[in-house]
């Protein structure tokens, strides 16, 4: 069973009353949606919407629907989990807020959460919680059902002790954790960060070695447990994803959007949730300064920049809006030409195929987070790249980061060397590009989603309790 914040589909409901379920957003869902499909099994979540608990018709899946309220929705999703979690987790690149209001709904939910999953998991069954907005099932599930195997992963980045001591329920979320048999982050150091609060909040023995890549686990002794720490680096279907790619529609797509763009010599894309991690202003910063300085010609390059609407209404989401919102029309109003804007930006989601023509476009890729637990996006672009073409920017401080080394890595935080990365791919000889490019698509193609997943399981299968 899989218990995750969000069910893979969001619920609409349109004016005359109508009911849509459509694709959730973010990287969590694209994992697990096809992990679950090609095994047996259930997915516990909340259908994005308040007060409803309709179980969507979804094939091969069992969906549970948790409900949640108005104030919920404010206090829990909105509040917890990304006023103040969110960006406590994510190097407080916004300040994080911490309200007792806000926490106690949180405890009332993952309440709701684990009682939900009790209610419905066979006796001895496995059971996989997800992620920030649930770290206090995994102890309240087993108080419920001791029964139960029990993994816990989190999909953003786990603090250093400097940042997480700041949260006034400290413990409460460690101990929260150390409820489940196996705790998996996406990186080592996420491991060994948690490892060191489990012992100096928790009191207990926790393992001081180093921590490695789908090895060398570490370990928490919990009252006569023992909890197995890992990490577990998440991937994407590649397999489906690179056959797609490779579909005659895409392709013909991939040909036509460059002739709607006016047939420039460089499209760049950029490709995220609309959130204020993912560094959507530092590329836009790094385009302006580029063509300030000549360095790129704005009659033959051409920015586009995919942004999902996100956490709309979570103040540091809106700043952030404008703030970009801005500088595209700064941009735009400095170096387009009447029907030849240089950044051409679409707040909304894309349909999967569409998303994929635009990644065959690409001749580079943006992905320039601030912090950034995994990035899918930036294995999409490789996975998409059969031919060997195209150039990926990738932040140093994303998860992506360490698994591909061939990439035009830049510290997100200086703008001098985010420029000559993005130069650089812009102007890369071709045959340095394929040997980037084809050892990114080893390592993605080799590490998908199901090893992904089958490493998490096998590990937790593996677990003493
Ligand atoms: N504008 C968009 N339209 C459609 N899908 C998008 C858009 N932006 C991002 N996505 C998808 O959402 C997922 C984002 O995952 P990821 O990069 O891991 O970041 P996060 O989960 O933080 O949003 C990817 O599968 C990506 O293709
Ligand atoms: O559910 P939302 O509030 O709309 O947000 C979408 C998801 O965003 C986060 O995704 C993370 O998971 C990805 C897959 O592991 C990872 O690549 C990325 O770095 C993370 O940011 C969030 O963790 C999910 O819970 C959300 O559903």
């Amino acid at each position: 069973m899989v218990v995750a914040n969000r069910l893979p589909v969001d619920k609409e409901v349109l004016p005359d009353d109508e009911v849509r379920w459509k694709r959730s957003p973010g990287g969590l869902v694209t994992a697990l949606e096809p992990v679950l499909r090609s095994h047996t099994g259930a997915w516990v979540g909340w259908s994005g919407v308040p007060d409803s608990q309709d179980d969507p018709d979804i094939d091969g899946l069992e969906i549970r629907a948790v409900p949640l309220s108005s104030t919920e929705i404010a206090e829990y999703y909105e509040g917890f989990s990304n006023g103040t979690l969110w960006p406590l987790y994510h190097d407080v690149i916004a300040k994080p807020q911490y309200h007792r209001e806000w926490w106690n709904t949180y405890v009332a939910v993952n309440e709701r959460f684990a009682k939900a999953t009790a209610d419905v998991a066979g006796h001895g069954a496995l059971v996989w919680v997800q992620d920030y907005q649930l770290q206090l099932v995994p102890k309240m599930l087993r108080e419920l059902r001791p029964d139960l195997k029990i993994g816990f992963f989190l999909h953003i980045p786990f603090p250093p002790v400097e940042l997480f001591m700041q949260l006034p329920w400290r413990a409460e979320i460690v101990n929260g954790l150390l409820g489940a048999d196996l705790i998996g982050f996406h990186l080592p150091e996420g491991a060994e960060n948690f490892l060191y609060l489990a012992n100096r909040l928790g009191g207990h023995h926790a393992s001081r070695r180093s921590v490695g890549v789908r090895s060398r686990f570490g370990s928490v002794e919990v009252d006569g447990r023992t909890v197995t720490v890992g990490a577990f680096p998440i991937s994407i279907a590649a397999g489906e994803i690179d056959a797609a790619s490779k579909t005659r529609e895409i392709r013909r797509r991939a040909r036509e959007i460059r002739k709607e763009l006016g047939s420039p010599s460089t499209i760049l894309l950029g490709v995220d949730r609309l959130d204020y991690t993912k560094g959507i202003d530092v590329r836009l910063k790094a385009f302006l300064e580029l063509l300030e300085e000549q360095r790129l010609d704005p009659h033959e390059t051409v920015l586009v920049q995919l942004a999902t609407p996100s956490r709309e209404r979570v103040e540091s989401y809106v700043a952030m809006r404008s703030e970009i919102e801005q500088l595209v029309g700064h941009i735009n109003g400095t170096f387009a030409e009447v029907g030849q804007p240089v950044v051409q930006y679409l707040n909304r989601p894309i349909p999967r195929d569409e998303l994929l023509a635009f990644f065959v476009a690409a001749d580079v890729m943006l992905v320039t987070p601030l912090r950034d637990g995994m990035n899918l996006v930036a294995k999409e672009y490789v996975g998409c790249r059969s031919d060997l073409g195209g150039a990926l920017v990738l932040s140093e401080f994303t998860g992506a980061a360490a698994e591909l080394k061939q990439a035009y890595q830049a510290n997100p935080y200086d703008m001098e060397g985010v420029k000559d990365a993005i130069e650089a791919a812009v102007k890369q000889p071709a045959e340095d590009g394929r040997v980037r490019m084809r050892a990114m698509r080893r390592q993605v193609l080799t590490h998908d989603v199901e090893r992904w997943a089958k490493s998490f399981l096998d590990a937790l299968k593996d677990t003493a309790n």
